[in-house]
């Protein structure tokens, strides 16, 4: 049964349908890259998935269980688009994260032992152990999505959903990240990850969907790493490199 059923999903911003007719299934332990060009829908995409925004057409089952009777949402990590973690509101990383393990908390219940360790883990993980008690309007932008990756890790989530999670992050950090993310992928952790660019996740993933304005242009082999073609016959671009659309990139697909 797959983690994630999406069939014929349709997402409407005051009447224009920017998601229309989306079918996209992931099963357990897979990684599935979301690309397209900017405004082809993806985001969208995910936060109908994160349930953030309703559907206008269409189903999503999560875990086998409709998205309108799921809530289980522990089993899901979300890493939303760059916003920054800092609210408005001083909290520490520690604390950010920790949002990450509401949903395992009976209400208004102290964190237990196994929260605190889940955070403090999760902050290692993404190399911020030193920073666990800085608040993070004092953070770089990068580090803040470094927070915010944290936050969907401590849920320890069986289906990681991100939002291009390392733009703003440094090659180095990403790399680092990267790592951190296939260690889910092999503790059985599926992943739906947008993404621009082909990064050092690339040879991990299983497949990639590609939208170009709302609709699914191909769902299928994820690109081949950099390297790979890197003849000097071949005309290498990427799909936003130069404007070409997701389906000029998919030669039409
Ligand atoms: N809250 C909103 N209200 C109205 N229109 C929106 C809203 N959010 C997104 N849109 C529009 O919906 C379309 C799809 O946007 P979306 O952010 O899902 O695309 P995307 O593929 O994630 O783009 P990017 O790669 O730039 O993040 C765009 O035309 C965008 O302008």
């Amino acid at each position: 049964m797959p983690v994630l059923n999406v069939h014929g999903a349709t997402v409407s911003y005051g009447g224009r349908a920017v998601v229309r007719g989306v079918d996209l299934a992931v099963a357990p332990g897979e990684a599935v890259a979301l690309m397209g060009a900017n405004g082809s829908g993806k985001s969208t995409l995910i936060k109908a998935v994160a349930g953030l925004v309703p559907l206008a057409g269409g189903t999503i089952e999560l875990f086998g269980t409709a998205q309108k009777r799921f809530r289980d949402w522990k089993r899901v990590g979300y890493v939303p688009q760059r916003t920054g973690a800092a609210s408005g509101v001083p909290s520490t990383a520690a604390e950010v994260v920790s949002q990450g393990r509401l949903a395992h908390r009976l209400l208004g219940m102290p964190s237990r032992r196994a929260d605190r360790d889940a955070v403090a883990r999760s902050l290692d993980e993404v190399g911020l152990a030193d920073h666990a008690h800085c608040s993070v309007d004092t953070l770089s932008g990068g580090q803040q999505q470094r927070v915010l990756i944290a936050r969907a890790l401590a849920t320890d989530p069986e289906l990681l959903i991100m939002d291009e999670p390392t733009v703003g992050v440094d090659a180095e950090t990403q790399a680092a990240l990267a790592a951190v993310v296939a260690d889910r992928i092999d503790a059985g952790c599926a992943v739906l990850l947008v993404t621009h660019e082909l990064g050092p996740l690339t040879d991990r993933l299983d497949r990639a969907v590609v939208l170009a304005d709302g609709r699914v242009v191909h769902d299928g082999e994820p690109p081949r790493p950099v390297g790979e073609h890197a003849d000097p016959g071949h005309q290498h671009s990427h799909p936003h490199s130069n404007g070409q659309t997701a389906e000029d990139f998919w030669g039409g697909k």
